[in-house]
This record gives C-alpha cells, structure tokens and sequence, in this order.
C-alpha cells in the first residue's frame, strides 16, 4: 500500500543546538516542510534578535536539497515585554510564543512564575498582534500528583486564560489526558488547539517500565493510562480540525538518558511520520491523516499548506538502534525494532 499526502509540519520540535542541531535537522528536513523549533535551549532564545541567530545556525546544518523552513518561536519569561512581541510579529521569522511554567519540564527554570501576575500586558499584546501562546501544560506543584498535572493545569491556568483572553490563540501542547481532549473539545475552533505527539498515540504509561525501567520512553508529560491514550486516539482520527501533529522529538544525549537521573524527552523524529500512520490505519482513519499530518497546522497558523507531496509505503523497515554523532549517540524511539510504515 502506498499514500500521497501533502507534504507534513512539525508543530512542535526540539533541534537544541551545536553538535545534537547538526545531527538531528536533517531528520527532520527530510520529511517536514516546516517546524515550529522550541526556544528552550540554555540560555533560552527571549528575544527577537536571539531567534534569528539561532535560525541561521539552523539554516547552516539544514541540507542543501532541502526547502525546510524552520519557524521560529521566543521563550516567554516574567519579563518579556510587549514591545518584544512587537518586534517579533515584525521580524516575520518569529511565528509563536512559548509558555513554561517554571520548573514543569527540561530547561524550563527560566519560565514564567505567575502567568496571570507577571504576563497579562504580553498575553494581551499578543493576542493584539494575532500571535499564537504555545503552551507546555502542567503544573508545578511537587505536591500534585505528577499523573494530575496536566488536568490541574487545565483547571486553574488554562480555563482562566481562555476567559480572560477570548481573543488569544493557544496551543495546548503534547495532550495526554483525555481532560484535555475534553477542554479543546469545549473550545472555539480556531483559536483553541493541540499538537499530539506520536509517543502518547502510540504508547501507555505501561511502556515506562515494560521488563524493566524504560528511560527511552520517558518524557514530558509523562505517558498516561490507557484510557487517556484512547480518548486522544479518538479525537485525532474524529477528523477535527483542532488537533495536528507536533512530534515534541527531543534528543537527549544517550548517558543524559541512561543514567540515575535521566532527561525528560523522546527523540523521535525518524519513526514519527510511520507511527502516525500505524496509528490512523488501525483506526481505519487513513482518509483523516493528511488533514492531521498537513492541513490543520497550516490552517490554524494562517499559514498556506505545503505544496509539495511526500510518500507513505507500507513495507517493513527497522529502526536504527543508534545514530552516532561527532561527540556522543541518540537512541531513538522504537530502536530496532520493526515499524511497517515508510516516509520518502
Ligand atoms: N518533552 C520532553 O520530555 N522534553 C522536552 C521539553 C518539553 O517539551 O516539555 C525537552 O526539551 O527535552
Ligand atoms: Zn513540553
Ligand atoms: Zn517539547
């Protein structure tokens, strides 16, 4: 079996920066028109003037036979302030703004402390200039149940935020619960949406310690039961405009892995177009992967859809079981193992 689809976007990625950037762009200009890159690097990226740079430092590793256009995003802090979001808008390479709640996730320590104490002139500035908040939605309460905290987000922040500023457009990243599949649910088309990663289409809360401790299949927020997984799977393949893909691939260096306190993130770019397939298929979904995989990211965005195609064979291949690079190695989601679906 072979599909054609409009080329897909990524609308949540992690290229980080130096050697991880020069190993890991290729990946993803391989099969993504565009992405939308996370500014959580160290120092994060909270100005205009920081995401250009990092773009050309980007566009210098991207492959010459490539048209991969990476869109960029600032770091949104206590005090970033409104004119940045002016500048931003202007600069026509900054495309969103991206919320982390101090503390929630990696590099997330110089985020926001009190969204709606510190940040409500910049959230109404963008909403002015029409510019998305892109959020990572958890809480960071040690005392919430690390499983609640994306539920309790919704409640006390998310809620609020979207009554406050009907006009903002926000993107609730990387779902994982079927509280916020309800949440989207009850939203504006248009201006509320998620990205969903292929990690928690595909993967339970089981895999973290399936024969034993699992640390390629820990990430942020941490997977969930099986109901919450379903209840996503749903959703995606319902064929609402609301969600799209966003692969949230964040590689982290094989030993910051696989260690006695590993990071946070799945490096999961080279599976992620075939595990979506896998996913759309056997929910007897395939008509619904483009508009997942092509139209709804570009649409919300306000930006025109790819032109290009890329093809989707089904024809088992197997997953590398490392990719080296000059100073260290990456394991990817799924190493080794054998996937049925293959982009070109
Ligand atoms: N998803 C993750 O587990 N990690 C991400 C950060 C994030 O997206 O929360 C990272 O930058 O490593
Ligand atoms: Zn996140
Ligand atoms: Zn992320």
């Amino acid at each position: 079996m072979e599909l054609t689809l409009t080329r897909p976007d990524d609308w949540h990625l992690h290229l980080r920066d130096g050697e991880l950037l020069a190993a890991v762009a290729p990946y993803s200009a391989r099969h993504f028109g565009r992405a939308i890159v996370m500014p959580n690097l160290r120092p994060p990226i909270t100005t205009t003037a920081a995401a250009i740079a990092y773009r050309e430092s980007i566009m210098k590793v991207t492959p010459a036979d490539s048209d991969f256009n990476p869109l960029m995003t600032l770091y949104l802090t206590d005090t970033t302030s409104p004119s940045e979001i002016k500048l931003a808008r202007e600069s026509g390479v900054v495309y969103a703004v991206k919320l982390y709640p101090a503390g929630a996730t990696t590099n997330s320590q110089d985020g926001v402390t009190d969204l709606f104490g510190k940040c409500l002139p910049v959230l109404q500035e963008m909403a002015v200039q029409n510019m998305p908040l892109l959020i990572h939605g958890e809480v960071t309460d040690p005392d919430i149940d690390i499983f609640d905290r994306e539920r309790v987000f919704i409640e006390t922040v998310l809620r609020p935020l979207v009554q406050k500023l009907p006009q903002l457009k926000v993107v609730m990243e990387h779902i994982t619960t079927a509280d916020a599949v309800k949440f989207v649910e009850s939203c504006n088309e248009g201006t509320i949406a998620a990205t969903v990663t292929p990690q928690h289409l595909v993967l339970n809360r089981n895999a973290l310690f399936q024969g034993g401790l699992q640390p390629h299949n820990y990430c942020l927020p941490v997977l969930k039961r099986e109901m919450h997984r379903k209840t996503i799977v749903s959703a995606v393949t319902s064929g609402s405009t609301k969600y799209f893909l966003g692969t949230d691939s964040a590689p982290h260096e094989r030993q910051r892995k696989e260690c006695s306190c590993g990071c946070a993130g799945i490096f999961n770019t080279p599976v992620a177009l075939s595990l979506y397939a896998k996913l759309f298929e056997e929910a007897n979904a395939l008509d619904k992967l483009e508009a997942f995989t092509s139209f709804n990211g570009p649409d919300f965005y306000g930006l025109p859809r790819n032109t290009s195609k890329i093809k989707l064979i089904k024809e088992p291949w197997k997953v590398p079981e490392s990719i080296s690079f000059p100073s260290g190695e990456l394991i990817p989601m799924f190493a080794g193992q054998m996937l049925d679906w293959q982009a070109s």
